[in-house]
């Protein structure tokens, strides 16, 4: 009885399969999940590498769809054992409309928990974000803290307010009974700041850096640290918590976990340079070249323009009241409950993930030329 369990292929889908994310953890499965027997990858925009997916031993079924339509999360989420719920608007530079990203985050994983619910699939796993604890309006640093760290999570943008909603639909979603009687299991990974081979922004800086003749402005205190994880490590995570949410439902359901690894806490820019720092790039400034009230007061500036010429056209710098808030705010994680609760152990050790992001930002950075 137990080998014919153990024999038993399961049916994965993964939603947002062809994001940054998406994408490794669609690679992790099929690498490091032996009872994996089809893959469903369910995106707005598939991409081409696919194809070349669907040639190995595991069927791969590309599913064109978007979250916001309850139907076709329903029709791909039927007969899935197990949904990884990745899809996601992650904007946090105005170039989405609040109630788009909105729809998107928390219409869309409404309907994922919904579509779970009515065709009896049992397990859910919720990509969230350390966007749903913070860092908070009134930057109250984060220091080293852990699932269980009081915080007062005051959130104003449309992002983590649409992430912080959409993993509390999720986690409430626990235990609910499924088509068929039994009950929903359901837990949420909340990944800080990721990086790793397809990171779009750490792209943007290199050739930002390369226009500027190799060199970068330092605008953040190297004192303000940020929470990093490699995606590679985020992906496994995923990969482990899908496979242990049946064994351990009772301990792992409704339960949030914060992503981590070996990556060092550094401040943004001086962990970029980990990477662009070895692919030319210098960071000039012992300390910011700027005083912060100018970072603000452009930061602000760049908020009105958008709101100006937003009926023209769109207008969305990285530089934001935002952004420059996250940025300058100390939030990093300490904590080894994911390695309580379901044994990860990051895959990739640090070093392995800094070459392997070198890489891609040499071959990313190349190929722009
Ligand atoms: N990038 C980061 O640093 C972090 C990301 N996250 C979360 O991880 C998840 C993945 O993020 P990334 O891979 O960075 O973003 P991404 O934008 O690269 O990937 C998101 C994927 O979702 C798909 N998608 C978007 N709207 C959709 C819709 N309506 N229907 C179907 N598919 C749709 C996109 O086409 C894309 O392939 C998101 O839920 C995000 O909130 C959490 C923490 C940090
Ligand atoms: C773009 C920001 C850095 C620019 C700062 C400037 C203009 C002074 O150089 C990024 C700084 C921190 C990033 C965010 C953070 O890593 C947490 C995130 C979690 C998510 O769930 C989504 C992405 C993000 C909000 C991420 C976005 C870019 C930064 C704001």
């Amino acid at each position: 009885m137990a080998d014919s369990a153990q024999a038993q292929k399961l049916v994965y889908l993964v939603t947002g399969g062809c994001g940054f994310l998406g994408e490794h953890v669609v690679r992790m499965l099929l690498q490091r999940e032996p009872r994996l027997g089809e893959l469903r990858v369910f995106d707005r925009h598939l991409g081409p590498w696919l194809e070349e997916l669907k040639t190995g031993p595991v069927r791969v079924t590309a599913i064109q769809g978007d979250v916001t339509e309850a139907h076709e999360v329903a029709a791909a989420v039927a007969g899935a054992h197990v949904v990884i719920h990745t899809a996601g608007l992650v904007d946090v530079f105005g170039r989405a409309s609040p109630e788009t990203i909105h729809e998107v985050n928390v219409q869309g994983t409404r309907n994922v928990i919904e579509a779970c619910v009515q065709t009896g699939t049992q397990f859910l796993v919720y990509t969230s974000s350390m966007e749903v604890v913070g860092p908070n309006t009134k930057g109250h640093p984060f220091y080293r803290g852990n699932e269980d760290t009081l915080y007062e999570a005051v959130h104003r943008h449309p992002y983590p307010c649409s992430k912080a909603l959409a993993e509390r639909l999720v986690l409430e979603a626990n235990g609910r009974e499924v088509h068929g009687g039994l009950p929903l299991v359901t837990c949420a990974l909340r990944p800080t700041g990721i990086y790793g081979e397809g990171h779009q922004i750490m792209r943007d800086f290199y050739r930002q850096g390369l226009r500027l003749g190799g060199w970068l402005f330092r605008a953040i205190p190297a004192s303000v640290e940020h929470g990093r994880v490699y995606v590679g490590n985020v992906a496994w995570m995923h990969v482990l918590a899908a496979r242990e949410l049946e064994r351990r439902a009772a301990l792992m359901g409704g339960q949030v976990y914060f992503c981590y690894d070996g990556s060092p806490y550094k401040s943004y820019e001086d962990f970029n340079m980990e990477f662009l720092g070895p692919c030319g790039l210098q960071l000039v400034g012992a300390r910011p070249l700027l005083p912060y009230w100018v970072l603000v007061f452009v930061a602000a500036l760049n908020a009105l323009l958008q709101w100006l010429l937003r009926p023209l056209v769109l207008y969305a710098p990285l530089l934001n009241p935002y952004t420059l808030a996250v940025a300058n705010t100390t939030f990093t994680v300490s904590t080894d409950k994911a390695q309580r609760h379901f044994g990860y152990e990051p895959l990739f050790s640090w070093e392995d993930s800094r070459t392997r992001t070198i890489l891609w930002v040499q071959a990313a950075g190349s190929s722009a030329q």
